[in-house]
C-alpha cells in the first residue's frame, strides 16, 4: 500500500484527519507541501490516497478543494472525516500578548480567529502561510513579536507555548475532509450503511436550472446535505454546482433522480459514493 498524502508539513489539522483516516498504519502518513501536490501525487498514482479540507463550520467551503476537485477528473471522493479545530495563538517561551506585532497562519484559521485577532491584536499584522503548522515551523527562528496560529500538536512539535488558548470564533469549531483516490465512485465500499454521494454538475445558464434540478431529488425524497456553486470557467454566469446527499448509488430513487437530472444539464460527475463519518 502506497502513502495517504495531507497538507503538511508534521502538525496541521490535515494530518489531524489523515491520522484519523490511516487508523494503525501511520507509517503511510506523506505531508505535502500544497493542496495541488497532494492531488498531483494521487493522480499520478505515486500515492494511494490523499485528505483534503472541503468544508469549515465557521468559514464554509475550501473553495481551493473544490477547484482541485473539479479539474482533476481522474479524482473520486472514497470517504470523509470531521475533525474538531480548536486554535491556539503560539510563540516562543515567555512571549506575552502584547509584545505579538505579526500573526502568521493559513488563511482560514486567520477568518476563523478573526473576533479575538480584532479585539485582543488590533494593530498586529496578519500574514498567510501555506498551511498553520508551516506558521509554527518559523517561529522559533522569529523574534519575539511573531506568533503563529495552530493547533496544541504542533506548539508540542515546534517547542512553542500557548500564549492563549481556544481563540476560534465558535466554541465548536470543525472541518469536514473528503478522502480522495483513483478508485470510480461506488467502488470503494458496498456494504449497506449510512452513505452520502457528492456530485459535481455543470449546468446551463438558463431560468429554472437549479430549480428543475433540486425538484428532481426533493420528488425522489432525497435529501441535500450540501451545495455550493464555482464558476465554470468556461464563460462569465456558467457554474458548476457541487451537491452533497444522502443515499447509495445503488438506491433505486437516487438512480432515478440522477437519470432525470442527466437530461437537463451540460455534465454530471459523480464524485464519490462512501460512507459518512461516525464521531
Ligand atoms: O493549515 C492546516 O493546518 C490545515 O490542515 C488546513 C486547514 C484548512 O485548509 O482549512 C484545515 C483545517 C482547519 O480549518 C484549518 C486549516
Amino acid at each position: 500500500m502506497k502513502g495517504i498524502g495531507y497538507l503538511g508539513p508534521e502538525g496541521t489539522y490535515s494530518e489531524k484527519a489523515a491520522l484519523l483516516y490511516a487508523g494503525d498504519r501511520k507509517d503511510l502518513l506523506a505531508p505535502c507541501s500544497t493542496l495541488e501536490a497532494v492531488c498531483q501525487a494521487v493522480v499520478q498514482g505515486t500515492l494511494n490516497a490523499g485528505v483534503l479540507p472541503l468544508e469549515n463550520s465557521c468559514e464554509g467551503t475550501v473553495v481551493r478543494t473544490l477547484d482541485l476537485l473539479v479539474r482533476n477528473e481522474a479524482l473520486s471522493i472514497t470517504g470523509e472525516i470531521i475533525v474538531p479545530v480548536q486554535h491556539h495563538l503560539l510563540a516562543r517561551p515567555e512571549t506575552t500578548l502584547d509584545q505579538i506585532g505579526l500573526v502568521l497562519s493559513h488563511p482560514q484559521p486567520l477568518a476563523q480567529c478573526s473576533e479575538f485577532l480584532s479585539q485582543q491584536l488590533p494593530g498586529a499584522k496578519l500574514q498567510e502561510m501555506v498551511s498553520t503548522a508551516a506558521a509554527a515551523r518559523v517561529i522559533r527562528e522569529c523574534g519575539l513579536g511573531v506568533a503563529a496560529i495552530g493547533n496544541a500538536e504542533a506548539g508540542i512539535r515546534y517547542n512553542l507555548v500557548k500564549v492563549c488558548e481556544n481563540i476560534q470564533n465558535m466554541k465548536n469549531n470543525y472541518t469536514r475532509f473528503v478522502v480522495v483516490g483513483r478508485e470510480k465512485p461506488g467502488e470503494a465500499e458496498k456494504k449497506p450503511a449510512e452513505y452520502k454521494i457528492s456530485l459535481l454538475l455543470h449546468i446551463h445558464d438558463r431560468q429554472g436550472a437549479l430549480y428543475n434540478i433540486l425538484k428532481e431529488f426533493a420528488r425522489e425524497g432525497i435529501n441535500l446535505t450540501k451545495i455550493e456553486s464555482r464558476p465554470a470557467k468556461t464563460r462569465l454566469g456558467e457554474y458548476i454546482f457541487f451537491i452533497d446527499l444522502d443515499g447509495h448509488l445503488e438506491n433505486p430513487a437516487v438512480y432515478r433522480a440522477l437519470r432525470e437530472v442527466d437530461k437537463q444539464i451540460i455534465a454530471l460527475r459523480i464524485l464519490g459514493c462512501y460512507r459518512k463519518f461516525k464521531h
